[in-house]
């Protein structure tokens, strides 16, 4: 099932939007393409642990309650004793690092196409931006196998296996915070029902952030919301900002053994704004390479999101109906506007 691509199809990005820039022989000094800011600028983030994103434990009791609080106030939380097992988020590390540090020619094999979805290249979001981002990633939609042979004709079967499992513990990890989320806002029956069945579209982004000779000047992901119902991402290192309004950027440092969920654009038509899809950005660090694993949760491309109007719920619908697909065309022709674009 490929379906999610069908709504690229007719955005084709030009190859240049495509190709990272050449990791494994990287310019000594950031290039001017890959400047965003100059030393001078301010751009400031914070530490502040008053202001930081909750830790919650799944098997608290208390866990339902907290996951609802933390939705409305930060649209994000870490998450432990989350259920998935260690050694499959090591063995889905492990095969990442084995993918990213191949030479460039061999990842160029799998590039994603101009009018494609998945395989290796630029983030998606890229031609928004006059800069380029210091980061390569590699997007698995359905199976991994038809990218992964071009890459190892004859050994692409662990991978593609380990990445089937994790996506598998993922869906059902997913699958459990939608239910939870969707029983605080009054879903109904009819309008859940794509939750439990197979033909959800599932996306898992693999993110490479090289290190970088100046990483104050550059950007490892740009500024973003997600195009999900929720992400979960994992990354046992910092990198990762949050942005709050009237605070700034935020760090997150993950905690050991969580994952880390962030709702996105879909959810935050559904809840008709009460849950919030946060901005977030990914930073740089002169000597340390850093990898992430994210997991986009999103219906099926045909689902209709209509906002839900019970319980806290605002009662006047703050955004129009808008399919999946729809909805995905729209963030690929204009991207931070999206919201807006469909909001009445
Ligand atoms: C489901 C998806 C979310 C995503 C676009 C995509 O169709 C597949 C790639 C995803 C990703 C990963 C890196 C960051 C991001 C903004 C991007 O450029 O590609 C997200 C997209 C998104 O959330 O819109
Ligand atoms: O690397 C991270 O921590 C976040 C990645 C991310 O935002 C994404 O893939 O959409
Ligand atoms: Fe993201």
């Amino acid at each position: 099932m490929d379906t999610l691509s069908e709504a690229y199809k007719g955005i084709p990005l030009n190859l240049g939007d495509i190709i990272p820039l050449d990791f494994s022989s990287p310019p000594p000094t950031l290039p001017d393409s890959h400047a965003w800011f100059q030393p001078s600028d301010d751009d400031c983030s914070f530490d502040d642990p008053a202001s930081s994103m909750p830790i919650i434990d799944f098997l608290d009791p208390k866990a339902t309650e907290l996951i609802g609080l933390a939705c409305e106030k930060w649209g994000a939380f870490q998450l432990k004793n989350h259920g998935i097992p260690l050694d499959v988020i090591q063995g889905t590390e492990e095969e990442v690092k084995r993918l990213f540090s191949l030479p460039t020619e061999q990842k160029l094999k799998a590039l994603r196409s101009p009018g494609g979805a998945s395989g290796y290249g630029r983030a998606r979001i890229s031609p928004f931006f006059p800069k380029s981002m210091w980061h390569e990633g590699f997007t698995i939609i359905g199976s991994s196998a038809r990218d992964v042979k071009k890459i190892w004709p004859d050994d692409y079967a662990r991978f593609c296996d380990r990445m089937e499992n994790y996506e598998k513990e993922m869906k059902v990890l997913a699958e459990r915070l939608t239910e939870m989320l969707f029983d605080m806002l009054k879903i109904p029956e009819e309008k859940r029902k794509w939750v439990v069945t197979s033909d959800i579209s599932e996306v898992l982004q693999l993110n490479f952030f090289p290190s970088c000779p100046e990483p104050d000047r550059a950007m490892g992901l740009a500024p973003h919301t997600d195009t999900s119902i929720l992400t979960i991402v994992q990354s046992p290192s910092t990198g990762l900002q949050l942005f709050k309004e009237g605070k700034g950027w935020i760090n997150v440092h993950p905690h050991p053994n969580s994952l880390i969920v962030h709702l996105g654009d879909l959810l935050h038509i559904i809840s008709n704004g009460r849950f919030c899809s946060p901005l977030h950005r990914v930073t740089l660090n002169e000597t340390r390479k850093r990898y992430s694993i994210a997991y986009f949760y999103t219906p099926p491309v045909d689902y209709v999101l209509s906002p839900s109007l019970s319980g806290d719920n605002s009662p006047v619908a703050l955004f129009r109906d808008v399919t999946v697909k729809e909805y995905h065309e729209i963030r690929a022709q204009k991207f931070g506007n999206s919201l807006s674009l469909v909001r009445i």
